[in-house]
């Protein structure tokens, strides 16, 4: 047995092949081993290589030779094995891993399915049923889990390559054909059909819209009731759609905007790899109502103890009941062990003295936070980083309160906080770069998606829902029910429209929000234009009738009680739009779902484009980062930016013309950034950054 160790660049393919055939030829070599290099197996094909033709030999027949080899051959897997990674080691006759391997087949979050034999060999090997989970959801999985569904035959906590050129030379001379998997039948359970079945609507259900978890099913039954060859073909024919819809980009390009956002940049010219983090051990989090709640258990998975402040005793008790079995289920769900003693309860202030970091998670309201900011710049120790959980207030507000202004950040989290990947950490003007990088390094033991953005009220996220929300509710007042909107943004691949969102948020918050900022409230008057902008009270009056969604049981829908979830039409809700209509002189009309995408959509996606030229947002792949993470936006769209660009840029321009021009649809001019795209030919959303860059030089934007 020699062993040929495998180059690790983009000519692995052919490095395997001329490895194999001189292993095969070699008469002094009786078995194989195929083994990554520093201490990776393989994860898969390269990504990037999508977008151009492929080079070097095909994966599919290049497996097929391996699996039709007469020598042993067997996958030392360390590292990881994914993608067509795991798709080679399926192809050869045994598979070694050592315990810290992680295997599975993502293609399915890139728009793929597994198109190199994945598809038709998993479920030989481990059967029909496991094989639609992995499949389907692409999840990885664990050595010590892929040794239990048969994926493995070994795993050791030693070399991995040792081990398996020990085994390979132990079977040597022994029959291969049961070791080949395209050979051998799909185990299936008996009532096939109605699995398969069950799985489509499921993969429907939860990925709305997206192709590539329905062409995987689909590629199973084809494994589980056609022969090998058969299936390969349906696999082959599967994988071409894919691979040429907008969707597999539209993933692809997620796949790199979640690792581009980590790269951050200030507008300073600090950057992730100019700025020094500090390692945090303790921390406090100030306020434990439902966000401050999540904060806590998120922190306390990473390992930091935390220090969890509530002054108001009855929360308190609840919070301190509550906040372990969160952590326990939460460390349950992510299979982790629960750490312990991490957490301590506290109704003092004081006790946060001596911490490195402080999230204050109070109430949204700016008074209170000051109040809180100026007691913990009193109380905590010289040097101690400063956040809040706000999702829009004023950070610079903040910091002027405090000693070390540079030290304070915002760190915006999304409910629940210990659950949602999003992190949008606010730098203010006077923001140090080591305190973002403490802040986007700390997200990321959270295992959040943190993106760095500017300071402005709504940030990134809230600021473009906002003028979302106004057409939602501006489109009601012009004829559209509640339901046509949001069946129009679900059919889009939201998980759910505005109005059914808005009912389990709850309409009170927007509603305070706009109390604060004097948009409604005793003394303003009842009018359609407020502060010389189109308005609609529709949401206000809601909240006066009441009605502020699922925890009254009445909201934009009806549901069976105050906490209810099913979402029932209601014909109160119908009254009320057609008073609401004759009261003001406006006459219902007819309104297509595409007039609510283009409105709604479009108006998200023109705020956009004003972030990217205030530099709130460092790029597009920012905004698409926390639109896909934290704003439901369907991941198989890439995120609005990169939406925009597959519909084209001339066209949004020429829709937002459209209705700006409209009397009574304001609020929808086309930014300058969107003008001077179209005008310089569209470009590709990648290259939008440098435009932006070269722009802003020129003083354009
Ligand atoms: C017929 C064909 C059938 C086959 C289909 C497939 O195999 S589909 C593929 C199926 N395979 C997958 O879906 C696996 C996708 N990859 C992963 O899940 C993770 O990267 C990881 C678990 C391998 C490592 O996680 P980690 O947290 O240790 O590291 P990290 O995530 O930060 O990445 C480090 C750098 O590597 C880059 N890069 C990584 N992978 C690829 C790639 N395949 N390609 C290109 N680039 C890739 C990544 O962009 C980053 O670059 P940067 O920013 O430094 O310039």
């Amino acid at each position: 047995c020699t062993r040929y160790v495998l180059v690790k660049n983009t000519s692995v393919r052919q490095g395997i092949v001329d490895a194999v055939q001189r292993a095969l030829k070699d008469p002094k070599v009786t078995s194989v081993v195929i083994c990554g290099q520093n201490g990776k197996f393989c994860g898969g094909a390269d990504i990037r290589e999508f977008a151009g033709p492929m080079s070097g030999p095909p994966l599919v027949p290049m497996i097929h030779a391996i699996e039709a080899v007469d020598k042993p051959v067997a996958a030392a897997i360390e590292g990881v094995a994914l993608g067509g990674g795991l798709e080679l080691a399926l192809g050869c006759h045994y598979r070694i891993a050592h315990s810290k391997a992680v295997l599975g087949l993502p293609e399915v979050t890139l728009g793929l399915l597994p198109g190199a034999g994945g598809s038709q060999r998993l479920p030989r090997l481990i059967g029909l049923t496991a094989a639609l989970d992995l499949i389907t959801t692409g999840r990885h999985v664990s050595a010590a889990e892929a040794l239990k569904l048969g994926i493995l035959d070994q795993v050791t906590d030693n070399n991995a390559v040792d081990l398996a050129v020990e085994f390979v030379r132990s079977v040597a001379g022994q029959p291969l054909d049961s070791r080949r998997l395209s050979t051998l039948p799909c185990p299936c359970p008996p009532d096939v059909d109605s699995l398969l079945d069950k799985v489509m609507s499921k993969v429907r259900q939860r990925s709305r819209g997206a192709l590539a978890p329905v062409a995987c099913v689909q590629a199973l039954r084809a494994a589980a009731s056609l022969p090998y060859a058969q299936g390969m073909e349906k696999e082959r024919e599967l994988m071409a759609t894919l691979f040429n819809s907008g969707q597999a980009r539209a993933l692809q390009y997620a796949f790199f905007s979640q690792r581009v956002v980590g790269k951050w940049s200030l507008p300073s010219g600090a950057s992730w790899d100019n700025s020094t983090a500090r390692t945090i051990s303790k921390a406090a989090v100030i306020g434990l109502g439902t966000m401050g709640r999540g904060i806590v258990v998120a922190l306390a998975l990473t390992g930091i103890s935390v220090v969890a402040v509530e002054t108001q005793e009855k929360q308190l008790a609840e919070a301190s009941r509550v906040v372990p079995a969160m952590l326990q289920r939460e460390a349950g769900r992510r299979r982790l062990a629960t750490p312990p003693g991490v957490i301590s309860f506290s109704s003092n202030l004081q006790d946060v003295s001596e911490v490195e970091l402080v999230i204050e998670a109070v109430f949204e309201d700016m008074s209170l936070k000051l109040q809180v900011f100026k007691h913990l710049a009193s109380v905590c120790r010289p040097g101690t980083l400063l956040c809040s959980n706000t999702s829009g207030l004023d950070i610079d507000q903040l910091a002027a309160v405090t000693q070390s202004p540079g030290l304070v950040v915002g760190m915006h989290f999304f409910a629940p906080a210990h659950v949602m990947k999003l992190l949008e950490v606010v730098y203010g003007p006077r923001s140090s770069p080591e305190a973002v990088a403490t802040a986007m390094q700390l997200g990321k033991r959270m295992g959040k998606v943190g993106v760095a953005v500017g300071n402005c009220p709504g940030f990134v996220g809230n600021r473009m829902l906002k003028p979302y929300l106004e057409q939602a509710n501006f489109l009601l007042e012009e004829g559209a029910t509640p339901q046509q909107v949001d069946e129009a943004l679900e059919e889009f691949g939201f998980p759910m429209g505005v109005f059914r969102m808005s009912d389990l948020s709850g309409l009170d918050v927007g509603w305070r929000i706009r109390k604060e900022a004097g948009l409604t409230g005793p003394g303003v008057e009842s009018t359609r234009t407020r502060q010389g902008r189109r308005y609609s009270p529709l949401p206000d009056q809601m909240c006066e009738a009441g009605r502020l969604g699922q925890k009254t049981g009445k909201g934009w829908y009806q549901y069976d009680g105050p906490g209810g979830r099913v979402a029932r039409s209601d014909p109160w809700v119908d009254i009320f739009l057609e008073t609401y209509r004759a009261e003001h002189g406006l006459v219902a009309r007819s309104i297509t779902p595409e007039e609510i995408l283009e409105r709604c959509l479009y108006a998200l996606i023109n705020e956009g484009f004003n972030i990217l030229q205030d530099a709130v947002a460092a790029g597009p792949e920012d905004i698409d980062a926390i639109y896909v993470f934290g704003y439901g936006w369907p991941r198989h769209r890439g995120g609005p930016m990169f939406h925009a660009g597959q519909v084209g840029l001339g066209r949004i321009l020429e829709r937002l013309n459209h209705h700006h021009s409209h009397p009574d649809v304001p609020h929808l001019k086309p930014s300058t950034l969107l003008r001077r795209l179209v005008a310089a030919g569209s470009p590709p959303v990648q290259k939008w950054r440098e435009f932006i860059n070269k722009e802003r030089v020129h003083s354009q934007l």
